[in-house]
């Protein structure tokens, strides 16, 4: 590990080795197990790509129609994730829905040897995160009890097919599925490095899910998708996206779904989902408004301090257009991204030393204890 002198938030610190995922690497932006993201983006499956995180390989028909069949036969939820979904206020945050979920899960069906299990268990919650959510989203929303399990093989449809209560079409389905590739995996950020301290200490895969949970709902993190669909909505056109911009910037504001830690000129991922996102705008005057407002925003962002969209700013919009609520947004990313931190968390207990690093003190000299009858009122 080396130990850089201006380390703030581990800025350019290596914390460890990994053959999961390149970030940022010069001339290959972003690679799963040495594939480019365009390729698996263009050419894979979502579940192709869940395969090759979590079985290390990508699969071959006759494995990936069996490891569909098995995650569609994992979509269904144990009594005590309903009634505690149920108990759960329809106000509560998603993204507290899923840690909810997961942890609830994680008590019904224990993960005690992991050897074992481990990968029963990231198959389960991939599969049964939608369920989670979406069985919440209605119950609390009207009070219906869905069925959670639909027979569709591709998980993002299965997504879509639970949310709006129809199957959906063959582009939404390959626009989800393409998102849900794009999210699935990026080396050490927030959350997964989150799930490799959990599971450093020995932990279960549950309890290291429901932290790096905790650690993607942030806005400087996986939350950023529901901000920056927040701040595309306030705006009424493109003129006044760049007038309401260029102020936000003279107060200092953060404008979410822009920078990034590692890629310094671009995200690789957005030209994807940006794409999808003018795709789905169409024609529509309403959707090409939004369209329109988050080119302006770009171009202002580039323009005024050279920062350019991450994998999160057209996915508000891309998301937007296929009738997903925003506070579903984030929620979407866990299910992606639960892959790549189950490969994160095999990775780690293949090769594990617990993660506990030094502190610069900067506090008080050692100085008297007096007596709490003698510190003054
Ligand atoms: C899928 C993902 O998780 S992608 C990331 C999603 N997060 C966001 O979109 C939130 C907005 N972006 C950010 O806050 C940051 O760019 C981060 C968190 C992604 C990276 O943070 P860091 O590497 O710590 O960069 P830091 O926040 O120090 O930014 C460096 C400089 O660029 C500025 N900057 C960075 N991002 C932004 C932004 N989105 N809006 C305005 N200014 C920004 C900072 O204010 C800072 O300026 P200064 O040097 O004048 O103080
Ligand atoms: O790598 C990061 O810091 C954040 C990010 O883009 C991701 O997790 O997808």
């Amino acid at each position: 590990m080396s130990n850089n002198e201006n380390s703030a938030g581990l800025a350019g610190v290596t914390a460890g080795k990994t053959a999961v995922c390149t970030v940022g690497k010069k001339g290959v932006g972003l690679t799963y197990r040495g594939y480019l993201i365009e390729d698996l983006a263009a050419k894979a499956e979502f579940e192709e790509v869940a395969y090759l995180m979590l079985y290390g390989e990508l699969p071959t028909q006759s494995q990936l129609d069996a490891y569909k069949q098995r995650l569609i036969g994992m979509r269904g939820l144990p009594d005590a994730v309903k009634k505690a979904l149920e108990l759960t206020p329809g106000d509560a945050h998603p993204m507290d829905v899923m840690r909810t979920g997961a942890s609830v899960l994680g008590t019904v069906e224990q993960e005690n040897d992991p050897e074992a299990q481990q990968h029963d268990v990231a198959d389960r919650l991939l599969a049964s995160f939608p369920s989670m959510l979406l069985y919440w989203y209605h119950f609390t929303d009207s009070g219906k009890r869905i069925d959670v399990e639909t027979d569709d093989d591709k998980i993002g449809g299965h997504f879509l097919h639970l949310l709006h209560g129809e199957k959906p079409s063959a582009d939404a389905t390959k626009a989800m599925s393409t998102s849900l590739i794009l999210y699935a995996e990026h080396e050490f950020n927030a959350s997964t490095f989150t799930a490799r301290v959990v599971t450093a200490t020995l932990s279960d895969f549950y309890s290291a899910v429901t932290a790096a949970i905790g650690a993607l709902r942030g806005p400087l993190h996986g939350g950023a998708n529901e901000k920056a669909m927040e701040l595309i909505q306030t705006f009424e056109d493109a003129d006044a996206a760049e007038k309401g911009l260029k102020e936000m910037m003279a107060r200092k504001e953060k404008i979410m779904g822009f920078g990034h830690r590692v890629y310094k000129t671009h995200d690789p991922r957005n030209p994807i989902i940006k794409e999808w996102s003018k795709h789905f705008a169409g024609d529509d005057a309403y959707k090409r408004n939004l369209y329109e407002i988050s080119e302006r925003i770009e171009q202002v962002m580039w323009d005024e301090k050279k920062l350019f969209p991450n994998a999160d700013f057209y996915h508000a919009t891309a998301y937007h257009f296929l009738g997903i609520p925003t506070h579903l947004f984030t929620p979407i990313f866990v299910i992606s991204r639960l892959t790549g931190w189950g490969a994160h968390i095999f990775e780690q207990r293949a090769d594990n030393r617990l993660i506990r690093p030094n502190a610069e003190y900067v506090g008080p000299e050692i100085r008297d204890f007096r007596p709490i009858d003698q510190r003054g009122s």
